[in-house]
């Protein structure tokens, strides 16, 4: 691969007459983690769909480790993006074992049925959920587990296909301040860790940025507010544009914190 882990270029999307994205052009390079911030409806799950091969454009072009989203069979691709998001979350079948649904990602697929595992799958999978917290939940079913709990499930399943691309949908949303701290340390760790892959992260809160996040876009009613190194992007008057309200930002140790000017 020369790099370029994602190329958008003039990407629209329209659905019922709305446009959901308008000309976003964005490269991503391999090893770069980036943050997309955007207020509700910004159009920031839409963009990490796309990115994610679940969603065509409905215009412009997207490059997916380096394959042409369009001239290439998705089904191959999708097992190189791993990808924990609410809405893979709500279709896990009720009955799923935390284990099984962490082993079923080597296949792509959400519900275990019959299929055979090497010793070398359950292993992995083993120690994923025991990297991110979770090694006294694997026979507990997903249903019965804390939404904390769940984030971080989710996560070591979209890792377990070993991805090239990492995206997280907001992975902190819903959690206590605890299991916010928690997961941003966990993911500052990844982040740090030169063997993963290269990470996009949605979230609503600049809070959530982990230590070690490189790059930000931030996006406005479909369009791209700022984009580019995240202590360029991170500025009074990006994320003022971005929100629709005065806004001051301040990093402290890694972490950034915005509030409303008064
Ligand atoms: N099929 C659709 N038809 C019409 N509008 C849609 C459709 N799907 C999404 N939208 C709208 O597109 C906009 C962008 O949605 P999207 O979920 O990408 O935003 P978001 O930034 O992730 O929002 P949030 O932070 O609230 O999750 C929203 O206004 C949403 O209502």
């Amino acid at each position: 691969m020369t790099g370029e882990v994602l190329q958008l270029h003039g990407v629209g999307v329209t659905r019922g007459g709305a446009d959901l994205l308008r000309d976003v052009t964005w490269t991503v390079n391999e090893n770069e983690r980036w943050v997309i911030v955007g207020p509700n409806g910004a159009g920031k799950t839409t963009l990490l769909q796309i990115a994610a091969a679940m969603l065509h454009p409905t215009r412009g072009s997207v490059e997916i480790l380096e394959e042409e989203i369009g001239k290439t069979d998705v089904f191959e691709l999708r097992p190189r993006i791993g990808l924990a998001s609410s809405a893979v979350a709500e279709r896990v079948p009720t009955s799923e074992k935390v284990i099984d649904l962490v082993l079923t990602a080597s296949y792509a697929i959400l519900g275990r049925w019959q299929e055979e595992y090497e010793s070398t799958d359950l292993t992995r999978a083993l120690a994923l959920l025991d990297a991110l917290g979770c090694s006294d939940l694997i026979r507990r079913t997903f249903s019965t587990l804390s939404e904390g709990e769940r984030k971080r499930v989710q996560i070591a399943r979209a890792l377990m296909p070993d991805p090239e691309l990492l995206l997280l949908d907001e992975p902190a949303a819903g959690l206590d301040l605890g299991g916010r701290e928690d997961l941003v340390s966990r993911l500052a760790g990844l982040a740090d860790d030169p063997a993963a892959p290269t990470m996009v992260m949605v979230t609503h809160h600049v809070e959530e940025v982990p230590d070690g996040f490189t790059h930000a876009l931030l996006l406005r009613k479909g369009e791209v507010v700022a984009q580019g190194k995240v202590d360029e992007v991170f500025t009074e008057e990006h994320l003022t544009s971005c929100f629709g309200l005065p806004l001051t930002i301040d990093r402290q140790n890694g972490r950034w914190y915005a509030r409303a000017v008064r």
